[in-house]
Order: structure tokens, then sequence, then C-alpha cells
């Protein structure tokens, strides 16, 4: 085991922790991929045996993992997990933690704040008890604060104990396949990006939709919602990808300066009625965890404008939310009719849970009538088993880069701060005019009332 580096999860008990950071870990063990070769300690105040812990983290690779389950390859990493039990507001107790650092001959810190993001600072303060901390790398778990004002508080307070460039603001959407994908289609195809604008596209729609409801999460659930747990960060990503004008160089430097430009011309609608729609399930307030009376949002639609010279006067359409009827998340470009009546030709970039391509566009249908039907070319690029055995997850992916250094492709401050700004600044708006959370039914596609803000523009929601 490799005494360089001790790699530290604080909330080792949680959801991120369980259907995605192990199973990463367990697919590089698998992959043979060496980076991750250190202690591996985990956090939390369950009152768990490091074998037990380990019996159990067993369990949800067997489930969760990329690749399949091998016993040889799972003793591997097992054999290096030690749990902690700690409760990480209890200051006192990093004395201990840092006790337990020396006996084991902890060294090279990377910490990992898997936890509700109310809990950032208080972590960092407790670290400044072991010795060390200071100098070792952070990954920290997006929404990165609750909103601006603890953001920015924040920030300073971990720009001054940890090195700015050790900082890693994690947003795992940035490791997907087809997310890093977007920027190809778009720029390497001359059919698309010349006709990437508003001129040619009617709108863009972008979905994250998932089944699942909030599970065991509503303590950390509750105090978010879909606008700050996947807007604010996920989807403020895409649409700044899908939007950006094509960067100036090949460095992701370059690629974020062209993303900022984009999230500063997001333009504030005056009428949030017309622009935001928040939703609940119902049966939310019920979930463990949550407030009997909850307004808590889990479901957000939004309508939204770049104003630029490509984008002014075009919306881009974007939703996000829990129980819902399918797990799918897609950018979907549709094309302005050539001719009216004639069907639009759409771009469907597909994420989740299949990756690939889909274009739809119109041919004629065979035989003597001249009528025209749509052709739908489906490209599946996960129904390959080489590109699925050659695609890491998104954790796997971003967790090596920052093992290696690599701080590319995690979110940038400004990026945060200027998110924050707008979707602080847009709740204000909601609330200020009084305008409801709507009801929607589990398994249904969200409220009506985001179905009606896009049928009052002419538009419908790609499925
Ligand atoms: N779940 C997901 O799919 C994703 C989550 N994230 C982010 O990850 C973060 C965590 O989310 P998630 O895992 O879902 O949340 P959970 O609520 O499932 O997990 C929170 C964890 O914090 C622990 N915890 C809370 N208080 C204390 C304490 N005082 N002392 C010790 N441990 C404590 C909990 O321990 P206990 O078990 O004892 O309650 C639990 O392990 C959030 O910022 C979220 O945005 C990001 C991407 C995906
Ligand atoms: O960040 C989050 O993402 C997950 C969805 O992640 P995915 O990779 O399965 O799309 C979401 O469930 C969670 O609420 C949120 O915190």
């Amino acid at each position: 085991m490799n005494k360089e580096q001790t790699f530290t999860i604080f909330g080792g008990t949680g959801d991120l922790t369980f259907r995605k950071l192990i199973p990463a870990f367990y697919n590089m063990a698998a992959a043979d991929n060496e980076q991750l070769n250190g202690q591996i300690v985990i956090i939390g105040r369950r009152d768990y045996t490091s074998e037990a812990y380990r019996k159990l983290a067993g369990e949800w690779v067997e489930k969760f993992a990329r690749l399949s389950y091998r016993e040889e390859f799972y003793k591997e990493l097992a054999e290096r997990i030690v749990y902690y039990r700690m409760d990480f507001t209890d200051e006192e107790e990093y004395k201990g933690l840092d006790e337990f650092y020396r006996a084991s001959g902890a060294g090279g810190h990377i910490f990992y704040f898997a936890v509700a993001p109310r809990f950032f600072g208080t972590i960092v303060k407790g670290l400044q008890k072991v010795e060390g901390a200071g100098s070792g790398k952070v990954v920290i778990e997006k929404p990165f604060g609750e909103n601006l004002e603890a953001a920015e508080e924040l920030n300073i307070m971990m720009e001054a104990f940890f090195q700015p460039d050790h900082i890693y603001r994690i947003d795992h959407y940035l490791g997907k396949e087809m997310v890093r994908n977007i920027q190809t289609i778009r720029f390497a195809n001359p059919i698309f990006s010349n006709i990437w604008d508003a001129e040619h596209i009617e709108c863009v729609q972008i979905s994250a939709l998932e089944e699942v409801g909030v599970e065991t999460r509503g303590g950390y659930y509750d105090h978010s919602g879909a606008l700050k747990d996947m807007m604010q960060n996920h989807l403020f990503q895409i649409i700044t990808i899908v939007a950006m004008e094509r960067p100036q160089g090949p460095g992701v430097e370059e690629m974020h300066q062209e993303q900022m430009k984009v999230l500063e011309t997001l333009a504030m609608p005056d009428d949030a009625a017309g622009s935001a729609v928040l939703g609940q399930y119902v049966g939310y307030r019920s979930e463990q965890a949550v407030a009997p009376h909850s307004a808590t949002e889990t479901y957000a639609a939004l309508r939204l404008f770049v104003e630029n010279d490509r984008w002014r006067g075009m919306p881009f359409y974007i939703r996000t939310g829990k129980k819902l009827m399918k797990r799918e998340m897609q950018v979907a470009i549709v094309f302005k009719s050539s001719v009216p009546g004639v069907p639009q030709n759409i771009l469907n970039i597909k994420i989740q849970p299949t990756e690939g391509v889909y274009l739809q566009f119109n041919i004629k249908r065979p035989g003597e009538l001249d009528e025209i039907i749509q052709a739908k070319m489906d490209f599946c690029q996960s129904c390959s088993y080489i590109n699925q055995m050659n695609t890491p997850e998104a954790y796997e992916r971003l967790l090596g880069a920052c093992i290696r250094g690599e701080r590319s492709w995690f979110s940038q401050w400004d990026q945060v701060e200027t998110s924050w700004k707008y979707v602080d600044a847009l709740r204000e708006r909601y609330v200020s005019q009084r305008l409801p959370v709507y009801a929607y039914e589990p398994g249904d596609t969200g409220p009506a009332e985001a179905d009606l803000m896009l049928e009052r523009y002419g538009h419908t929601w790609f499925d």
C-alpha cells in the first residue's frame, strides 16, 4: 500500500459514497489503474467496524460498479479501506483523527467532502487541527455552498487553508462521456457547426430526468431542492458547453473562458411566471428526514435566453426532476423547419442511460406518393461492449484526474459564483411573485405547468 497517499471520505455512509465513489474505486482497481493505491479512510458516525463496512461496501460494488464484481479485485481494494467513526461537526473529535493519522503513518492527504454543503465549512475548520491537512488536496461536492453568500464565505475559508490549486470543485457531469462529446459533435461537423445559432435553431432542450425520489437523502435534499442540486451546477455547465463560442485553443482554460461568457450573458427574466416552473412530487413530504410542510422543489423547468449575437431570441429550455416517468438525460437541438408544415430536424445527444446520438430528418415516403416522412438515425455508442469497457464512469475519470493533479474538468470559482448569482436572483423573483410549487404525481412527466410554459410559445418537450 502506498503510504504517500491517504484518501479520506467525509460522508462515507451516504448515498454518493455507496452509489458512485466506492464503485468508482473498484472500477479503478479492476481496470488495473494504479493511481489510487493508498489507504482509504471512511468517516461516518455509524457504529461500524472496518470489517463490517468492507462487507457492506462489497455489496454496493456488486450492485453499482461498471465492471463486474470479482473477489480478487475487491479484496485488493477492501484491504485498504479503514472505517473511522466520528461526528464531523464536533471540533474536539479532529484531535482523535489527527492521532489516528499519525498512528497509521498517513501522508499525502486527499480529502473528499461527500456531505451536504452546510457542513463544508465545519470540516475545513476541524481539519485545521490535523497536521499536514492544509498541504493536502480537497475534492468538494456540488453545490459549492448553499447560496452566493455562503459560497463566497466558503471560498475564502477554503483558499485560506488549502492551496487554491489543490481545491477540486467536482461536478461529475463534466466527467460524463457524452457531455465531453458535445463539443466534438458540434465543432467537428460542419453540418452542425455552420447552423448552430438562433437563425437556424428553434430551441434547445436540456433534460435531466430521474425515476428515483430522494430515498435516504431527505436530510440533504430538503435543504437543497432541484435548483441548487442540479440546475446551478450540472445543467448550467451543460448549457454553457452547448452555447459557447468555439474555444480559441485546445485547452480547457480556453473553453472555460467561453463558458463564462455564456453565463455572464444569461438574461434574467422579468416575469418569473413565464420562465420558471417549480414542482414537488406528491408524497415527498412523507419521505424520511423531510419537513412535513416542506416547500422544497423536486422539479424545476426554466426558459432561458443567452443575450449575444449567436443566440438572441432563441429559448433554451432546461428541466430536471425526481420521481418522473423515466431516467433520461439528453440535449435536444430542435432546428427550424425549412418550410412551414414540414417536420423539424432534431439532433439529440443522449447522455444517459444510453449514450449516443439521434438525428431526425425528412425523406420522401417510398412509392409514388409525394409525401414527407421522418427518418430516424439512432447511433448507440454504449451498446458496444468494447465502448462500455473503454469508457470510465464520470467519478473514475475525475478521481483519476485529481490524483494526477489535473484540474481542468473541475468547476472554477468564477463559474460557481456567476451561477449562484443567477440562481439566487431567479429564486428571489419566483418567491417574491408568489408563484407556487406545483404538485405532480410520481411517475408523471412533472407538473402540467411546465408543459404549458412551452405550449404558450408553440413548443413541446422532446421525449
Ligand atoms: N447522491 C448522489 O448521487 C450525488 C450526491 N452529490 C453530492 O454529495 C453530497 C452528499 O450527498 P449524499 O451522499 O447524497 O447525501 P447523504 O445524505 O446520503 O449522505 C450524507 C452523509 O453525511 C454524513 N453525516 C451527516 N452528518 C454527519 C456528522 N455530523 N458526522 C458524520 N457524518 C455525518 C451522513 O452520515 P449518516 O449515514 O450517519 O447519516 C452521510 O454519510 C451533496 O453535496 C450532494 O450534492 C453529488 C453528486 C451525486
Ligand atoms: O448531483 C446529483 O446527481 C444525481 C444524478 O446523477 P446521475 O449521474 O445519476 O445523473 C442526483 O440524483 C442527485 O440528486 C444530485 O445530487
